[in-house]
């Protein structure tokens, strides 16, 4: 290519982005203009609602949808969704709390929701993440609650039990774990390997092959680990590329992760109820009393209906020994007079129910 070529397809993207930056500030100033809108119809002690999830999921199909290339889908809905984080940033700065530290996959998951123009902060476990969202102090939060190779978040599932929640939103992230070390790290005497105990899982096969020796120490984090490792000269880090670039650690091997598709899903807590989208999911959980019988009566409304069913997991009742809970993810809305026909059902039947939520599912 001729510099004279290059210098005018400069010229033109010059061009294209004064239009792009014009375009962005017009929406902008929508979206100030919605914020307006919202306070003028507040009714009496009404509280208003700027972030608005089913909106957000309505606008990244649509470009979805609309989307011709050459930049992909996904690509392309990940640039909208920023745009939108910092429309609504005009609107209402969001606060964000998530399973922290820095650098963890939860904060990588509340970015990919929220984009990053929200003021986000990392809470050191899972359960002060559920307090920090029922305190007030957030808007809202951000925790995973399953991976596809090591089942369920347990204590997600668990402080649904013990806080009441509403569940606005989930997210899905791709987890690629790389083995980590730092720049005074001997990588012949690696004597000790940290990770989240989920992370050590999701990696075991790989450990069993190329580290069977070498002592593997579970630490509440990836972000930790890779902390740790930063000051040590015999040990390495099972963790994430946020995790990486934030500690300045290098990739000894990457995506060691056992199985290719490895993926995480998370969840966003709040106190907002979300209206429906026509593509949403619902989680309830149930709990039933212990006879024969009894998961069946409960899984049969929903075939019944034709309900499809997403997620099933059990955990132990905090109430009585041997009693059990499910927690139950379908597709739906809690306000579909199909889904609400099943839940009358099933609470007739019920010990206790209990809609965690109806959320769009995930665009992204
Ligand atoms: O449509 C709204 O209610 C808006 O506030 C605008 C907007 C947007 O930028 O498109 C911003 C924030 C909301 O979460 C949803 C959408």
């Amino acid at each position: 290519m001729s510099e004279q070529e290059l210098k005018a397809l400069r010229v033109r993207i010059d061009s294209l982005d004064e239009k792009v930056l014009e375009l962005i500030s017009e929406r902008a100033r929508c979206a100030q203009e919605v914020a307006r809108v919202k306070m003028a119809s507040l009714a009496e002690g009404e509280v208003p609602v700027f972030y608005r999830p089913e909106r957000e999921a309505q606008v990244l199909k649509r470009v979805m949808e609309r989307n011709k290339g050459p930049l992909g889908n996904e690509e392309m809905a990940r640039l909208f969704r920023e745009i939108m984080s910092s429309c609504l940033a005009l609107e209402q700065p969001l606060k964000v709390a998530y399973l922290g530290p820095e650098g963890t996959f939860t904060q990588a998951a509340a970015m990919k929701h929220f984009g990053h123009a929200v003021i986000s902060k990392p809470m050191a476990a899972i359960d002060e993440v559920f307090r920090e969202v029922a305190a007030g102090a957030v808007n809202f939060g951000v925790v995973p609650v399953e991976n596809s190779t090591e089942g369920a978040v347990n204590h997600t599932l668990d402080s649904f039990l013990e806080h009441d929640m509403v569940i606005c939103g989930e997210v899905e992230l791709r987890i690629h774990h790389h083995l980590l070390v730092g720049e005074n790290t001997k990588t012949d005497s690696i004597s000790r390997i940290y990770s989240h105990a989920q992370s050590l899982a999701q990696c075991r096969k790989w450990l069993d092959a190329h580290y069977p020796n070498v002592e593997r120490v579970a630490v509440s984090s990836n972000a930790e680990a890779a902390k740790r490792v930063k000051g040590e000269w015999n040990s390495a880090a099972i963790a994430g590329d946020m995790a990486a670039g934030l500690y300045g650690l290098t990739r000894l091997a990457e995506k060691i992760e056992d199985r290719p598709d490895n993926s995480t899903r998370f969840l966003m807590i709040g106190s907002q109820e979300v209206p429906p989208t026509g593509d949403d999911k619902t989680s309830i959980i149930v709990s039933m009393s212990n006879k024969p019988g009894a998961l069946h009566e409960l899984l049969v409304p929903f075939h019944d209906n034709g309900i499809d069913l997403t997620r099933i997991e059990t955990r132990p009742s905090r109430s009585g020994k041997w009693t059990y809970v499910f927690f139950i993810d379908f597709m739906g809305h809690h306000r579909d007079p199909l889904v609400k026909g099943v839940l009358e059902k099933i609470s007739q039947e019920a010990v206790a129910l209990k809609v965690l939520g109806s959320y769009p599912k995930a665009v992204l």
